[in-house]
């Protein structure tokens, strides 16, 4: 369990962590989520004890992290998986981190083979590719078997294989009661692996939910309409409340909100219009993200006029 109070931190005039407060609950995975910039790393830092806050408190198990006793026996954290050093051998890396932690020999080979990379154990770090490198992070990780896991944008790099691979490991190592913690901007990704989320933007927190409820919250149900008669379509629905939007390389398909989709079949059927296609559509957790966090990305790239989205009918 991580417990964030009030959590703050400035560095000169930025305020990047601004009055944080949640509970990371073991047995499930908890997503840490929001755009570039909003202090997602900072948390962690701030969780890990690497950074104090400059007001507030954040506890694991109950107390502050930098009071444990045996640290890699209370967290695992993959922040920086680049941080080892290049010229020892996998094999070795962790030897060494389990000596200085007090931690069984044995364990090595243990999360060696729980990350894959039996094979190459006497091979040097400095020769692993992104993933390796990331699968060593993770069995430093889980060296000391702990509780609560902590992940820095893991995934950042791999290829799928790689990010099924992170996946499972997350949702098994949560299924074993463990807390589970791990940070993304990539929304698509814990759509696929967090059962909570929390969201942030620009240090504070703009979510705290279910992956499922923060769709609901935050998205419209969407229709996707095709007809030969387009035109006369969106007329109706506008004129019945809908709101209609069209995509400038297809004039044969409307995508509709708020009207539900059977009103939408309704007005097609008493004005003769003939459908091809009638389909709900459920926003993405990638729609709902950046709906949500508009307002709360510190930079913002312009957008060729060509690539933007249909133009609107309102109502
Ligand atoms: N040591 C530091 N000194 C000054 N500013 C910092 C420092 N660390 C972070 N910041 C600033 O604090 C804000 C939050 O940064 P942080 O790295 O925590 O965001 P993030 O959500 O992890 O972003 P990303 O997804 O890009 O990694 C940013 O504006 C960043 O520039």
């Amino acid at each position: 369990m991580i417990e964030a109070r009030g959590l703050t931190k400035r560095y000169g005039d930025k305020l990047a962590v601004d009055h944080l407060s949640f509970t990371v609950k073991p047995g499930q995975v908890t997503g840490f989520l929001g755009p570039n910039g909003a202090g997602k790393s900072t948390t962690m830092r701030l969780i890990l004890g690497l950074d104090a806050p400059t007001d507030g408190s954040v506890t694991v198990n109950g107390r502050p992290f930098a009071a444990a006793d045996h640290p890699m026996r209370e967290v695992g954290a993959l922040l920086d998986a680049k941080a080892i050093h290049g010229g020892r051998s996998a094999y070795h890396h962790l030897l060494c981190l389990a000596q200085t932690n007090d931690l069984p020999a044995r364990r090595v080979g243990e999360v060696l083979e729980l990350v894959g990379l039996t094979e190459v154990t006497r091979k040097r770090s400095k020769g692993f590719s992104l993933g390796m490198g990331q699968r060593l992070g993770i069995a430093a990780a889980l060296l000391g078997d702990p509780r609560v896991l902590m992940f820095d944008e893991p995934v950042n790099g791999l290829d799928p294989e790689g990010i099924l691979w992170i996946r499972n490991l997350m949702k098994a190592l949560a299924a074993e009661g463990r807390t589970v913690f791990v940070s993304s901007h990539l929304m698509s990704e814990m759509e696929h692996t967090a059962d909570h989320l929390l969201v942030i933007g620009r240090g504070r927190l703009i979510a705290d939910c279910t992956v499922a409820e923060f769709i609901e919250q935050n998205s419209e149900q969407q229709v996707k309409v095709r007809t030969p008669d387009a035109g006369r379509l969106a007329e109706l629905v506008t004129a019945d409340g809908g709101r209609v939007s069209t995509d400038a390389a297809d004039a044969t398909t409307l995508r509709i909100s708020r009207l539900p989709l059977e009103r939408i079949g309704d007005l097609a059927f008493e004005n003769r219009v003939r459908l091809h296609e009638l389909t709900p559509i459920q926003a993405s957790l990638e729609e709902a993200f950046m709906e949500l966090t508009k307002e709360a990305v510190e930079y913002h790239a312009a957008v060729p006029a060509a690539q933007r989205p249909s133009e609107q009918v309102e109502a």
